[in-house]
């Protein structure tokens, strides 16, 4: 659909555009990223034909884009711009009905049917139909942004370009439009080129990416391949980490800001800040913790720094729905605190820490084989570490519990629970592997935890003999 050849251009003689090819297929939703200056606006006004190129070609569907008169070219392509300015007060419908002028034959040619049909279907598709008879002037900059888009749909383009598109949009418009221009690229074949500052959106909507820098094209790839830590850490200059999206496999980037933990959040987990009840045990920390848990609330990774154990001899599934309730009424805030369930009495929870050089690791286990049989695990660990590490800790924990459980001929625990939370400072920890020193001490804190949990449950229910 496009073909941009080793195109050269700038402005006053001096090339800020360097060499760029890259192609488009019908149908293709591709994202323009790069940073400020980078000259993302300048190589799309030389897609539209609005800023000539010094050197290279533009084809648009084999044809050399010089070769266009502008009302055959408007009729390919339409080009929704990052300052659309309103120097006129037109009416809302009078505006979008400006994109019907390329397929007009002469000049102040009234409206056909069919023109009116399709300015209609642009200002529903884009919701501002109910604003058709408003001045421009009197919209809002999101309002007006919809207005000058279904201007460019009224142009029944096959090519759109855009500036930014998402600027000015509130959350539930960026979305809707997002979701719009893909639902146009996959039904009716709409080749959409648009610049993003939001690396995230470009990353769940566009098909590929382009990312410039210094006017040169650095990525042409799929956003997995231009999406990534060092890549846009060092063209944008700034620390950024990636997560994956949690339902779809769009890479998402996370910014970080200088000292965002703190002075006064450091600290260390311990017996200090555990808290044993008549129907619960919590750990509180005066700051959030990094946690994976398969806790009844807060499960999944996350930030937390309250932890709750509520005793209760209903199954975990039949609480979860009264386990928020439950928190609230407690004074803890169900978004920063995981939650998990036992039937065991708070009373018999074992805990102990355990020093390593430079890092510690303090565990907490519950178990019950009176009514529910079921174990819960905390593993709290004073260091820094990675995503692996939370996944080989859950592991070592395991194979530790396992062990623990065979002496008391009791592996059929009908519920269990972990939760593994990083105080993510101080001493790196690179492995939690059985071996590795963080491995041995969650290897034995849990044997040793979970081995004196299951003696005082079974105390309780024998009446004092193992
Ligand atoms: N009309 C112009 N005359 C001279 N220089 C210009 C003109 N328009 C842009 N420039 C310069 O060209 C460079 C690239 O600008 P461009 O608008 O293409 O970047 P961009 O990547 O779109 O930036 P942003 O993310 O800030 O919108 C900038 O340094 C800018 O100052």
């Amino acid at each position: 659909m496009i073909r941009v050849q080793n195109v050269t251009g700038g402005y006053d003689n001096q090339f800020l555009i360097q060499n760029i090819c890259f192609e488009v297929n019908k149908g293709e939703l591709l994202g323009v990223i790069g940073p400020n200056g980078s000259g993302k606006t300048t190589l799309l006004k030389m897609l539209s034909g609005v800023h000539k190129v010094a050197a290279g070609d533009i084809f648009i569907k084999g044809k050399s884009l010089e070769s266009f008169r502008p009302k055959e070219l408007a009729k390919v392509i339409a080009v929704l711009s990052q300052h659309s300015e309103d120097h006129f007060s037109y009416s809302v419908k009078e505006t979008v009905s400006l994109g019907r002028y390329a397929h007009q034959k002469g000049w102040f040619q009234a409206l056909t049917d069919k023109d009116e049909q399709i300015v209609a279907e642009a200002m529903e598709l884009t919701g501002i139909s109910r604003y058709a008879d408003e001045q421009l002037q009197h919209l809002s900059g999101g309002e007006r942004q919809r207005v000058f888009l279904a201007q460019a749909l009224a142009q029944e383009p096959e090519i759109l370009l855009l500036d930014e598109p998402t600027n000015h949009l509130d959350l539930s418009f960026q979305k809707d439009l997002l979701d719009l221009l893909q639902a146009l690229t996959k039904k009716q074949g709409l080749t959409v080129i648009s610049i993003f500052h939001d690396l995230n959106l470009a990353g769940l909507y566009c098909n590929r990416l382009l990312l410039m820098d210094g006017g040169k094209l650095l990525k042409d790839d799929v956003p997995y391949g231009v999406l990534r830590e060092e890549v846009i850490s060092s063209v944008y200059e700034a620390e950024i980490k990636k997560q994956p999206h949690p339902y779809v496999p769009a890479p998402q980037l996370v910014l970080l800001s200088e000292g965002m933990q703190g002075e006064s959040s450091s600290g260390k987990i311990g017996a200090e800040q555990l808290t044993i009840e008549k129907s619960q045990f919590s750990l509180q920390s005066s700051f959030y913790l990094k946690t994976i848990s398969s806790g009844v609330s807060g499960s999944g990774m996350g930030w937390h720094r309250s932890f709750v154990n509520w005793q209760t001899n209903e199954s975990p599934i039949k609480c979860s729905a009264e386990m928020d309730d439950y928190l609230k009424a407690k004074g803890f805030k169900a978004g920063e605190t995981v939650g998990m369930i036992s039937a065991g009495k708070p009373e018999d929870v074992s805990y102990a820490l355990f020093e390593g050089e430079g890092f510690s690791v303090f565990t907490v286990v519950i178990a019950d084989v009176s009514i529910e049989h079921g174990i819960n695990t905390w593993i709290f660990i004073n260091g820094m570490f990675s995503d692996e590490v939370y996944i080989q800790s859950i592991i070592t924990a395991t194979e530790a519990k396992v062990k623990a459980l065979e002496q008391f001929q009791e592996l059929n625990m009908k519920n269990e629970c972990i939760l593994i939370a990083g105080t993510q400072q101080g001493e790196t920890l690179t492995s939690a592997a059985r071996i590795s020193p963080l491995g041995k001490l969650i290897s034995q804190g849990i044997y040793e935890c979970t081995t004196n949990a299951m003696m005082k449950s079974l105390k309780r229910i024998n009446g004092g003999f193992c």
